[in-house]
Formats: structure tokens, C-alpha cells, sequence
């Protein structure tokens, strides 16, 4: 048995998550727009599902048994109300879908129907309630369906529509204030002076943010000055639920965060994670606003953000934050290793396999200033604090992108 390789991340992360207060304002939205978002009060059931009994094939509702044949008296399809009961020796043709009348006992499917005129014989003896789909067999009329905290996807949304809901409550949009900050950054597609690089964290943390549970609040592009970031920190906090940094939090002269956060007032209660990359990623209060200062090397932005930011937003939801599952994989390669620090690397599978369990690659080996090597990956492997060498078929975890 492999140690768990993030078990060193769970009393920091615990501590990190226990930063934010959650968000209680809430509003109704229809339940298609309420993909993504999470439920503020639990979900019960307006309806019973299947609202009436119905039949589960197409075939002949069979009333009780007169002699060896029903006569088909009725005709129902899917939308059809089932008016008159089916008596004795009566049968009705019905399609999946279609409500049966009183006094059925049962669904014949065609297949299994032996059907002359309007003459109904079944060959075999079958079970009373045979492909009937009973009021309620689903879901219970006042059943608890889904608790506060459910992020809803595509089959809660089905499930609240189809037991009545035509409006779910959800907690309202989290803000989020998102900047970068350095002088050497400009936006993008601008001309390059010496320098200068091109703000790729900012579009990058955007797209991440593109999410339907946020409101994005721009902060743009941020110079290494310290007033300026102090007074930008402090109005962000006036109207943000979560301010989303990136850069400046190292520990050189010019890493002016730390500094900025507690001038505007705020705490850093997180001042680093034991992880490569993002080691020196800070997370605080300002106000009633959380803050997180991402490093600003790229990919030391997107494992954090991923592994930090994303679960911020659920704690911040009053969803639990959504668990990191890892999945089995390989060592492709061997190496040597400094140990101290869960690692995050880029890897690709290879397409080759150990026992049934694909074997993975490391990319861009140990930059985390590189953007290649993430955009060719097809996941974060991640490697153990503990781990000094890896051998070729070595039980890894690997983190697969979404999608
Ligand atoms: N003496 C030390 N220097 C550094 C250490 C250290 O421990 N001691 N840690 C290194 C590590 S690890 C990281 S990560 C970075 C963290 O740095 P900062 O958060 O202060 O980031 P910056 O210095 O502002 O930038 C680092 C790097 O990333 C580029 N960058 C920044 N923002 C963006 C952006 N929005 N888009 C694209 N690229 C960005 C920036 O130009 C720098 O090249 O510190 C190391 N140094
Ligand atoms: O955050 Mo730095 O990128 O740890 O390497």
C-alpha cells in the first residue's frame, strides 16, 4: 500500500479552508440556470414521481382474467388520461409512458402478446404488476431530495423539475476580484518592451473563474507598488467575497503582497503549503473577504488555484469542497527526487500499461515558470513528500484534467 501522497496537505488545507465564512444570501433561479450553483435549503419533493401509475412498455394493459383472451376495448398513449377501468376479460393497446386505467393488472409487451383481431392471449402465466411504473415509485411526494450545499449538475436539475420545481434556491453569485500584479506584465496582445512578458495568469485564472457560480470583479493589471496594491486590496474587499491574486509573494523586495494585504488590514492565516510548485502561495482575510495571493510562475499559479481556489469557491458556496481524486497510475520514467513537498507535475500517459494501470510521463521537468508542459499534459501526477527516487512501474497518483 502506497502512503496517500496528499495526506500532508490536510491539516493545512483544513486550516485554509476554514478561512472563509460561508455565503447565506440566496435567490430563486428556474432550475436549468441553476446548473453549477449550490442550494441554499434542501430540495423535497412538490409531486409524486411518476405522478400516476404507468406503463413501463409498449404493449396491452390486461384488466382480470375472464377466460383464455382479453378483448381490447381502449386505446391510451403517452399524454392520454385513463378514463374508463378496465373489467374483466378487458384489455387496453398502450404505449410506455401512458397511464393505466383502474382495474389493470398487469402490462403484456407486445413482443409477449399473441394478438388476433381484438383478441389479446398470453402464452405463459405473468406476475401481477408486470411492467406498471407505480405513483411514487421514483420519488415520494415531500421526500428529501437533495440537501443545502448540493452543487447542482444536469441530473439534480432533472430531478427537481420532473418532482415539481419550477424554481430551486441557490446562494447568490460569489464575487471574485481577480488581479495580477507586476510591473513587467502587460495585457495582452500588446507590443513587448524590454522586459516586459505578457500577463497569461490574469486570462488564465479568468478562464478558471468562468464558472456559474461567479462574478467576476476586474482589478486588472497591478504595478509592484505598494500603496497602489494596498488601496486596490482594500476596494476589492469592500465588494468581494474572495480577491484572487497573482504574484509578488515571494521574498524578494519587489514581492510587495504580504506587505500590501496587511496594510490594508487584513491577516495572512496560510503563509505557505508544503507543495512544488506554489510553495509560497498566502491565504488571509481582508475585511469580510478572503484573499488568495498566488506566486506568480505560471504553473505554480494554476496548481494553486486548482488545488486552493476551486475548493475556496465551494467552501465559500457552503458546499463541501470537492474531493481531489486521484487516480491510478505508473511511473513511465525513473528519477531522483528531492523529498519535503508534495509535487505537481505535468504528465502525459504514454500509452503504455504496468498490470492494467497506465504508465505516465513527466513533462517540462521542474519549471514552474513553463506553460508547454501544462498545456500538453493530460493531468498533475502527484508524487509524495516522502518519495526520494521513483522506478520505472512505481505506483503514482495522477490528477486527470476535467474533460
Ligand atoms: N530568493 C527567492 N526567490 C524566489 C523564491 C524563493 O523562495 N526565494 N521562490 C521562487 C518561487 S518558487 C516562485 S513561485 C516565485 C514566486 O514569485 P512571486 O509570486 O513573487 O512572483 P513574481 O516574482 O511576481 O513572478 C514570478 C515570475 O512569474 C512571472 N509572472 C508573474 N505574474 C505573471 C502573470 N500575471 N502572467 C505571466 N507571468 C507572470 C513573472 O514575470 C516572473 O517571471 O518566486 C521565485 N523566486
Ligand atoms: O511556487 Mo514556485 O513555482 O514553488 O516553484
Amino acid at each position: 500500500m502506497v502512503p496517500d501522497p496528499l495526506a500532508i496537505l490536510r491539516e493545512p488545507l483544513a486550516r485554509l479552508f476554514a478561512i472563509p465564512r460561508a455565503v447565506t444570501a440566496s435567490e430563486e433561479v428556474v432550475p436549468e440556470v441553476a446548473m453549477g450553483r449550490v442550494l441554499a435549503v434542501p430540495l423535497a419533493a412538490w409531486h409524486d414521481v411518476p405522478p400516476f401509475d404507468q406503463s413501463a412498455m409498449d404493449g396491452y394493459a390486461l384488466g382480470p382474467a375472464a377466460d383464455a383472451a382479453w378483448r381490447v376495448t381502449a386505446r391510451l398513449e403517452a399524454g392520454d388520461a385513463a378514463r374508463l377501468p378496465l373489467g374483466p376479460g378487458e384489455a387496453a393497446r398502450i404505449f410506455t409512458g401512458a397511464p393505466v386505467p383502474r382495474g389493470t393488472e398487469l402490462v403484456v409487451q407486445q413482443e409477449k402478446a399473441i394478438v388476433e383481431g381484438t383478441e389479446v392471449r398470453v402464452a405463459t402465466a405473468l406476475r401481477p404488476g408486470l411492467n406498471i411504473r407505480r405513483r411514487g415509485e421514483d420519488v415520494r411526494l415531500g421526500a428529501a431530495l437533495l440537501p443545502a450545499g448540493q452543487r447542482m449538475d444536469a441530473r439534480h436539475v432533472a430531478l427537481a423539475v420532473a418532482s415539481g420545481h419550477d424554481a430551486v434556491r441557490v446562494v447568490r453569485k460569489l464575487r471574485v476580484a481577480l488581479a495580477s500584479t507586476g510591473s513587467e506584465l502587460r495585457r495582452a496582445g500588446a507590443g513587448l518592451d524590454a522586459g516586459q512578458v505578457h500577463d497569461s495568469n490574469g486570462p488564465m485564472l479568468r478562464a478558471m473563474l468562468r464558472v456559474p457560480e461567479v462574478e467576476l470583479v476586474e482589478l486588472g493589471i497591478l504595478p509592484d507598488d505598494p500603496v497602489r496594491l494596498r488601496d486596490a486590496l482594500q476596494r476589492a474587499a469592500a465588494e468581494a467575497d474572495l480577491i484572487v491574486t497573482s504574484g509578488g509573494v515571494s521574498v524578494g523586495e519587489e514581492d510587495h503582497m504580504m506587505g500590501a494585504i496587511l496594510a490594508a488590514g487584513g491577516t495572512i492565516d496560510v503563509v505557505h503549503l508544503p507543495i512544488r510548485p506554489g510553495k509560497p502561495v498566502k491565504a488571509g482575510r481582508l475585511g469580510a473577504a478572503v484573499i488568495l495571493a498566488l506566486p506568480g510562475n505560471p504553473l505554480a499559479a494554476y496548481v494553486n488555484f486548482w488545488l486552493v481556489g476551486r475548493r475556496l469557491l465551494d467552501v465559500l458556496a457552503g458546499a463541501p469542497p470537492q474531493p481531489l481524486r486521484l487516480m491510478a497510475a505508473r511511473a513511465g520514467f525513473r528519477e531522483e527526487r528531492k523529498a519535503g513537498r508534495v509535487e505537481f507535475a505535468p504528465a502525459r500517459f504514454t500509452g503504455a500499461e504496468f498490470d492494467g494501470v497506465p504508465a505516465v510521463e513527466l513533462l517540462g521537468r521542474g519549471s514552474s515558470a513553463r506553460l508547454a508542459p501544462l498545456a500538453a499534459a493530460d493531468g498533475l501526477c502527484v508524487i509524495g513528500p516522502e518519495v526520494t527516487r521513483v522506478e520505472e512501474g512505481d505506483a503514482l497518483g495522477i490528477l486527470p484534467f476535467p474533460g
